[in-house]
């Protein structure tokens, strides 16, 4: 279809995760990968979740065989049924306990009752929104799509698409086959995502020299450097150098998004606001069923007939407990240089905002 593409796809860690490396070197500023607008697909608005997303795809999946059988080489290279998971997935409620967070197991929870509503036809939407539509449109296989599949696709649309606007210049998500077989980094990414606004064509470039063999790495998102974020979205965690603490560990942080500064940012430079911090985080630390050490064991016993899901939980919560172990050292040494507001002022809770 007249791409360009100068990477290949393989193992990219000890842990087999599949990525993108490149196949040649290259300069800063090359041209990695280029596919043609028509190599593309248009799943829907970009702020539809996942499920509806999926409705629509299965609806031009289903209406339209010989278009999804040119596309038979790309939906091969998507992962099987059953190995994804993404807040659009997360049904099960022992995987939501490991996290060890109330927040975090509700946001999972909501987003995969809404999946399953969508699936079922009880969410509050139009019914061609909905799953049941296209069994009542009669579209031949409908009824061989199970909830599995269903929740599949939903996961895919959301965590394997990208938003770009389209030729009217609304903004879409796309599945981009191949680009979205690269993995995400923050300081380290090496590529960014473009679109050609007249052609309609996208294309990945480099913004470091790569050598051959070098994983190719695009930032998804500034939010995924947040663990937590990451985890419930993608379901993937980091070990960053400095580590960064989960956006539910910053002062007023949440999981939606929007804490894309270094830590340092976020906390406190005035010795009584750093004191208080330094005993909430312990008190965090301490109230954690098991500790990061516990959390250690349990990954480390090769007997544990843990599945793939609740390894990669534990293993979220133990890099959240190191984070905040981490971040508690380093907070004590700020601490040692640290000014002091006059104490009513702290009492008033007021001059510490200002500041
Ligand atoms: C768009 S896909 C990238 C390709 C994917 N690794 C594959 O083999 O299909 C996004 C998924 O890749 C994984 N991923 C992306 N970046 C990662 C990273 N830095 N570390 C670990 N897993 C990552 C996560 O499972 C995420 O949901």
């Amino acid at each position: 279809m007249g791409a360009t593409v100068h990477l290949t796809v393989g193992p990219v860690n000890d842990g087999g995760l599949r990525g993108t490396v490149a196949t040649k070197d290259l300069a800063s500023g090359d041209l990695v990968l280029q596919i043609p607008n028509s190599a593309t697909i248009d799943v829907g608005d970009y702020t539809l979740p996942g499920a509806e997303l999926a409705v629509a795809l299965f609806r031009r999946q289903l209406s339209d065989p010989k278009w999804n059988a040119s596309f038979e080489p790309y939906w091969k290279s998507l992962p099987e049924v059953g190995t994804l998971m993404s807040k659009e997935v997360w049904d099960n409620a022992e995987h939501r306990a490991l996290l060890q967070n109330d927040y975090m197991a509700s946001y999972a929870e909501v987003n995969a009752n809404w999946t399953r509503d969508v699936w079922g036809g009880n969410a509050t939407l139009e019914p061609h929104q909905m799953f049941p539509q296209l069994l009542k449109e009669n579209l031949p296989g409908a009824d061989k799509i199970t909830y599995e599949e269903f929740k599949h696709v939903a996961s895919l649309t959301a965590t394997y698409s990208f938003v770009f606007p389209d030729q009217k210049n609304e903004y879409k998500r796309v599945l981009l086959p191949l680009f979205d077989l690269i993995n995400h980094k923050g300081e380290g990414a090496n590529t960014y995502v473009g679109k050609d606004a007249t052609t309609g064509s996208y294309h990945l470039i480099t913004t470091k020299n790569i050598k051959k063999g070098e994983e190719i790495s695009h930032c998804y998102n500034w939010d995924n450097e947040r663990n937590d974020y990451s985890l419930i979205n993608y379901f993937f965690i980091q070990t960053l150098i400095p580590p960064r603490l989960c956006a539910l560990d910053l002062p007023n942080g949440s999981l939606d998004g929007g804490f894309v500064e270094p830590d340092d940012r976020y906390l406190p430079h005035e010795k009584g606001a750093i004191q208080e911090l330094i005993a909430q985080f312990q008190a965090r630390l301490k109230k954690f069923p098991t500790t990061e050490g516990e959390d250690e064991k349990i990954l480390a016993d090769k007997g544990s007939k843990l599945d793939w899901v609740s390894r990669r939980i534990i293993d979220f919560r133990r890099e959240r407990k190191r984070t905040l172990r981490l971040t508690i050292e380093r907070l004590k040494e700020r601490e040692k240089t640290a000014y002091s507001l006059p104490a009513p002022a702290i009492k008033a809770g007021i001059a510490k905002e200002e500041l």
